[in-house]
């Protein structure tokens, strides 16, 4: 028979990773076994699904277990399940490869992390799963045969370049992982991985609630204080034990579960190295019965913006595992929300189509978006600190909800937290806003832009400063959209500072007869020059006219109410799509010297070249001003640098 064994060079990253994985990034070598035997776990998950799925397959699920056995005199430990198994080509796909979206730009921001804690949460976050046999095997052995198949393949590396790959013959279904353990080197972390008294510690700890027996020989070296009962072995004739209680987390009783164990579940299943920010933990009964295990991370995961990131929500369906993912569960905007939902009354056929047009699943669905928002609801009511840290990470996302639904908008609007100018640290929530509001005022003035300092020294924000209005200053992309969306909070609305002709209440209550008068005057006085500047910037707006918005600055651009910021307009372009150009508003303060003084000049002689210059000036410097882009730099500057050239 040919020699079959081949040797292979792993994937560029996961080179890189394991060399991140081996030096130094998990000061906790411990999670090498969690992470094995949680493997381990989701494939006899996967056996016992494809077995109820495919009986006509006839697979064996009569004793699923995984085992952990120890090789004193060759230094191994293997951790062996009686799962699904893999060909060969999955091995090289599956272990070879990170086929993970994702994997070059989390690797970047790795290298750039400030410290290992950084560098360890990151990686955390990815799961390096099979790899972290690495840090404490100095060689690892994997056998493995895929459930229908008739051949294994065996599998070896020492975690630096290269792997081999081969044949293997008269392999039980399933997998072993062997490790050829490095010495113990407690200033390294490195733990003695072949006493029994490690094991079960270690088992205990993060594996407890593994739904599959993990059995280890009972004459494992070592005092075994262990409430583990001891049972006969299946095949082998040695007594073996069993490890782990089984209990499925979210089916026990939240009176029974520690906030440890919680949190093992927590990291098992979302690879985040901090605790979750909170926990959900449900239960409903009557027609249609589930339970639910939700967890909120205390921060955002690296691809919670990229296009593929993937909801954290896992379908169970009586105990068995039927998908990652489950976006039935869980809208876009809530995809950080991590957990588990097990529904007792579905089949465990359901595919991903069916789940979306399931009426249950739509309304357990419901419900858990109102727990969700309800949770956070109450951390914002009880505990500040977290809520501000929680809305850090992901108000973000959560804003997103504002545009994807209109069943939550009310419960939304109550989390949002907003800068606001009302204070340069903290920020403010739109309760909050509305109960410092002033007597009369109904509206929430509102101000999107790219950066805080941007939005604060906007042109738009002069009256309203020096009439000591407060303005929300909003800086997330997904800001432009919502505010175009949402019309009103509790009765009050939305209204952009930049937007629309401005009415601040107080004023014109109170406007005597005299400035009434006035105001006409002026609209008289200045009549020729906004009519000639309209035609002289016919290119750049659609409108010029007096402002009641500036007290300090000669003019600034402003939009009709349902017209797109320039903020939105510049995203739309960066899709792709085609937009017209939105021409804008330029308002004039008809206080400033520069407006009066250019009202006089064009009363002397309105065909005075330098005239239309001066406009052009005005335009560009009111852009400018916003942190607009102007549409021709050079020319803008070179008038600019001619005025100045001549008042020198
Ligand atoms: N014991 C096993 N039996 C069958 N397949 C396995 C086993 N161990 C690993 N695999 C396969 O190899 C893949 C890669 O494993 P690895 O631990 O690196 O990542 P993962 O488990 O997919 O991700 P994560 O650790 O982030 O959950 C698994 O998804 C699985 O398909």
């Amino acid at each position: 028979m040919a020699d079959t064994t081949e040797t292979l060079e792993f994937q560029a990253e996961t080179r890189q990773l394991l060399q991140l994985v081996i030096h130094s990034i998990y000061s906790n070598k411990d999670i090498f076994l969690r992470e094995l035997i949680s493997n381990a776990s989701d494939a006899l998950d996967k056996l016992r699904l494809e077995s109820l799925t495919h009986s006509d397959l006839a697979l064996d699920t009569s004793d699923l277990h995984i085992t952990l056995e120890v090789d004193q005199d060759a230094r191994t430990l293997t951790v062996r399940d009686n799962g699904i198994g893999m060909t060969r080509d999955d091995v090289v796909d599956l272990i070879g490869t990170i086929a993970k979206s994702g994997t070059a730009g989390l690797l970047a921001k790795i290298k750039e992390a400030k410290d290992a804690d950084a560098a360890q949460s990151l990686i955390g976050q990815f799961g390096v799963g099979f790899y972290s046999a690495f840090m404490v095997a100095d060689k690892v052995t994997l056998h493995t045969r895929r459930a229908g198949t008739d051949q294994g393949t065996v599998w070896e590396s020492d975690g630096e370049g290269t792997y081999t790959i081969g044949d293997a013959a008269d392999l039980p279904i399933g997998t072993a992982v062997t490790l050829h353990l490095k010495a113990e080197d407690s200033e390294d972390g490195l733990a003695d991985y072949l006493a029994g008294w490690k094991i079960r510690q270690i088992v205990k700890q993060y594996s407890d609630f593994i739904r599959w027996p993990i059995r280890m020989a009972a004459q494992a070296p070592a005092t075994a204080e262990t409430d583990a009962d001891a049972e006969s072995g299946a095949g082998g004739g040695d007594a073996l034990e069993t490890l782990n209680s089984m209990k499925a987390l979210w089916a026990r009783p939240r009176s029974e579960v520690s906030e440890a164990e919680y949190h093992e579940f927590y990291q098992q299943i979302s690879h985040d190295w901090q605790p979750p920010a909170d926990t959900i933990h449900m239960r409903a009964e009557g027609t249609f019965e589930y339970e639910a295990l939700l967890f909120l991370p205390a921060h955002a995961p690296f691809d919670l913006f990229s296009r593929d990131a993937k909801r954290g929500v896992q379908l169970y369906v009586k105990r068995v595992f039927i998908m990652d993912d489950c976006d039935a569960l869980m809208p876009n905007y809530l995809r950080f929300v991590k957990g588990v939902v097990d529904a007792h009354d579905l089949s465990l056929n359901v595919s991903r189509e069916i789940l979306q047009q399931d009426r249950q699943i739509t309304a357990v669905r419901r419900r858990l978006v109102k727990k969700v928002l309800a949770a956070i609801k109450d951390m914002q009511a009880t505990n500040t600190d977290a809520y501000t840290s929680l809305w850090e990470q992901f108000g973000r996302v959560l804003k997103e909800g504002l545009i994807e639904e209109r069943d939550n908008t009310d419960a939304l609007l109550q989390l949002v937290s907003a800068h606001s100018t009302n204070d340069p640290e903290k920020t403010t929530t739109l309760r909050e806003y509305v109960s410092r509001m002033k007597d009369g005022q109904n509206t929430i003035y509102y101000l999107t832009g790219e950066t805080r300092a941007l939005v604060e020294n906007s042109p738009h924000m002069e009256a309203f400063t020096a009439k000591g209005y407060e303005v929300l200053i909003l800086t997330d992309p997904v800001d432009e959209v919502w505010t175009d969306q949402i019309p009103a909070f509790d009765g009050h609305r939305f209204q952009s500072i930049a937007k629309g002709q401005l009415d601040l209440d107080d004023d014109t209550d109170t406007e005597d007869e005299q400035t009434k008068a006035d105001k006409a005057q002026r609209e008289q006085d200045f009549a020729g020059l906004l009519a000639w500047l309209q035609t002289s910037l016919a290119d750049y707006v659609k409108q010029v006219r007096l402002s009641t918005r500036l007290t300090t600055s000669a003019a600034c651009l402003v939009g009709d109410a349902h017209d797109l910021t320039p903020t939105l307009e510049k995203m739309y372009r960066a899709m792709g799509q085609e937009l017209p150009a939105v021409k804008r508003i330029l308002e004039l303060n008809p206080t400033h010297p520069l407006v009066t003084a250019l009202q006089q000049a064009h009363h002397k002689n309105a065909d005075d070249p330098a005239l239309a210059e001066t406009a052009e000036l005005v335009y560009g410097a009111a852009l400018l001003a916003e942190g607009g882009d102007l549409p021709d730099p050079a020319r803008f500057t070179r008038l600019l640098t001619d005025r100045l050239t001549k008042v020198l």
